[in-house]
């Protein structure tokens, strides 16, 4: 049997905060959005979101999201996995209510704290791998694509809708599904603002295997990071690098620029109408069911 050690623990259950924290004393506060994993028989460690209901994106679980990065790699597991803890929603994408009606500090840093995630994640030296059990719009697919290997559970849907909310998804998370879908079928795919189901991403290579359970997913992952078992991890990691340095620069050097694009764009008025608009739908929605 595994035995997992908890490195980094949210209270899934009852269990306070870094209690299991028993193996090593961590320089980042607690965790309220996230747990964090290593499993010692292999070196894998799990992040699972854990934000109800949706895991959207904010500002603290992105922060939460970039110290459990920032552990996986210091600690040298063998291979990073990012999940939900919700059984039909992997992540939500972006939390809207960061986006509308912003303060101007907070969505800066909430902004700059995504593209540190972002980069952080896409440029990871370790293996990464996402068992996506559940939907994974926008910002979902963005954490989806930045990893190195995609399995989802049937009959969700994941792509980068930003259209139909009246925004635009930024170059950066245009890049990186173009690494997995085709150029054609990205275009057509993104100025829809098209989710795919979970069957169409397979057939697109949005994702890359499809299985019925979490557990099976997971074990997908661990499977994906195992194939490195006899890969020099330094030459591995700068492989890696090669193909993924140049979004990884561009963005570096456009941070300011893509943040005022940003602010830019979801500060018209239009933009903050049809966000208004979008919100209003999903409550609606959220109460009927
Ligand atoms: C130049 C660049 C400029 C701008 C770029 C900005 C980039 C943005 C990228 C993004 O990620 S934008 C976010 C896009 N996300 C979505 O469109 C997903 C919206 N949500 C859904 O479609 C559904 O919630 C779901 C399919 C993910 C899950 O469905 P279900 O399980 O039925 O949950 P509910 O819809 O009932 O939602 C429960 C609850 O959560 C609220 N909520 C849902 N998504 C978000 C979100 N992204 N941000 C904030 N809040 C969200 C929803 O309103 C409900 O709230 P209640 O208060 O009514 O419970």
């Amino acid at each position: 049997m595994n035995i997992i050690r908890t490195v980094r623990s949210v209270a899934f259950s009852s269990i306070p905060n870094r209690t299991l924290s028993t193996t090593r004393s961590l320089s980042t506060p607690s965790a309220q959005y996230t747990a964090f994993e290593v499993n010692d028989k292999t070196g894998i460690a799990t992040l699972t979101l854990n934000r109800p209901p949706v895991n959207s994106l904010n500002l603290e679980l992105l922060t939460e999201m970039r110290n459990c990065l920032k552990d996986a790699e210091t600690n040298k597991c063998k291979g990073l996995i990012i999940t939900s803890s919700s059984n039909s929603v992997f992540t939500a994408g972006l939390d809207l209510l960061e986006m509308y009606q912003p303060q101007d500090e907070r969505v800066k840093s909430f902004w700059t704290a995504l593209q540190s995630m972002w980069m952080e994640l896409y440029g990871s030296k370790i293996p990464t791998a996402a068992a996506i059990n559940g939907h994974a719009p926008a910002g979902g697919c963005l954490i989806a694509t930045a990893c190195e290997y995609r399995v989802m559970l049937p009959n969700f849907t994941i792509g980068l809708n930003e259209t139909l909310i009246g925004i635009v998804a930024p170059k950066w998370f245009v890049s990186a599904f173009l690494n997995v879908v085709p150029r054609r079928v990205a275009e057509q795919a993104i100025t829809q603002g098209k989710l795919f189901t979970t069957a169409e991403a397979h057939n697109v290579g949005l994702v890359d295997d499809v299985v019925n359970t979490k557990e099976e997913a997971i074990a997908k992952c661990e499977q994906f990071i195992g194939s490195f078992k006899n890969v020099n991890p330094y030459a591995r990691a700068l492989t890696k690098q090669q193909f993924r340095i140049k979004e990884l620069q561009e963005l570096e050097q456009q941070r300011e620029k893509d943040l005022q694009i940003f602010l830019g764009l979801i500060m018209q008025p239009s933009v903050q109408k049809a966000m208004g608009i979008y919100l209003e739908g999903l409550k609606k929605k959220s109460k009927k069911q």
